[in-house]
């Protein structure tokens, strides 16, 4: 087929360029068959996570891996999910959003969407530093926000809700002196938050497009923007803070919401970045975050 360029619309066929279908029927990048993925994914950044969650699984019914990207689907008692990693960063999670989506709602014989669309229930397991004093290692976080530093939605439409504007021209406000950084806000899923993320400590997630000066840390490259943390964590809107910093999950609740799926994140605090400390066992914080997420999931 010749590629149809542009815009795509729910009548047209999607172009071999902008859709790529491998030879053996699976997406281009996740190396998945739509039957290989469940309604409920739980997305991971590390590779060697995706075992250490599918190891909780009564029954796995599929492993496969291309790149970064591992998956397993399996059971847990009656319930059918997949553990998917992204690997790091929000330009992993353009790659995973889309591809997971085109998995559901994309008819792979014909290139057209469906008509009828699925939600998709995602929720990341992820590890993070904390900004504020109060909030200590092994702390379980749910992001009520991810709060997106880099690039991924400049490329995007995306509508805010009114809630997520009253927020956003807070934090323009607070922010709006770093001119090279164009900051986007998305939500959580309302219910995951309140159910998989019920008593936990919630909070304002930034992702940051790096490690180190992305997230205020300072090794031997001087930092363009002096005192970060400070500035992220006097940031205040009514009662809400911004609480942790990570790589994904702005990009994973905004593009979620664009795409119609329901996201949540919970991050296994690792770092202090305000009493300069880092866990001495981040596996069993890991384990904590996997064992509470799929008893609720
Ligand atoms: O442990 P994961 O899920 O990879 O998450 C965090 O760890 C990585 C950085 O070490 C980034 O991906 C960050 O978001
Ligand atoms: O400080 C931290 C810890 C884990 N992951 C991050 O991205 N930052």
């Amino acid at each position: 087929m010749s590629g149809i360029c542009g815009q795509k619309q729910s009548n047209m066929k999607i172009s071999e360029s902008d859709l790529i279908i491998n030879p053996d029927g699976s997406i281009y990048h996740l190396n998945l068959l739509p039957e290989d993925i469940a309604e409920t994914v739980i997305t991971v950044g590390d590779p060697d996570r995706v075992g250490e969650v599918s190891k909780y699984f009564d029954q796995v019914e599929l492993k496969k891996g291309k790149r970064e990207f591992i998956t397993h689907t399996g059971f847990v008692g009656k319930k059918r999910l997949t553990v998917l990693s992204t690997g790091i960063g929000t330009d992993n999670i353009d790659i995973v959003f889309n591809e997971l989506d085109a998995l559901v709602n994309i008819d792979f014989e014909t290139r057209e969407i469906k008509k009828e669309l699925t939600s998709l229930t995602i929720v990341r397991i992820g590890t993070s530093g904390a900004v504020q004093p109060d909030i200590p290692m092994g702390t379980l976080l749910a992001s009520s926000h991810g709060l997106g530093m880099d690039a991924l939605m400049s490329y995007y439409q995306q509508q805010l809700s009114g809630d997520e504007q009253l927020l956003m021209n807070d934090i323009k406000a607070h922010f709006g002196h770093l001119e090279n950084i164009n900051p986007y806000l998305t939500a959580a899923d309302d219910t995951l938050l309140n159910t998989i993320g019920k008593d936990m400590h919630q909070g304002i997630t930034i992702t940051a497009p790096g490690f180190y000066a992305p997230q205020g840390r300072l090794v031997r490259a001087k930092n363009a923007v002096p005192d970060f943390i400070s500035l992220i964590n006097s940031f205040r809107s009514n009662r809400r803070r911004i609480t942790n910093l990570e790589m994904e999950t702005a990009g994973i609740y905004a593009l979620a919401k664009v795409l119609g799926h329901k996201a949540l994140s919970v991050n296994a605090i690792l770092a202090s970045r305000v009493n300069f400390e880092f866990s001495s066992n981040p596996n069993k914080m890991v384990e904590q975050a996997i064992k509470t997420v799929l008893e609720r999931i």
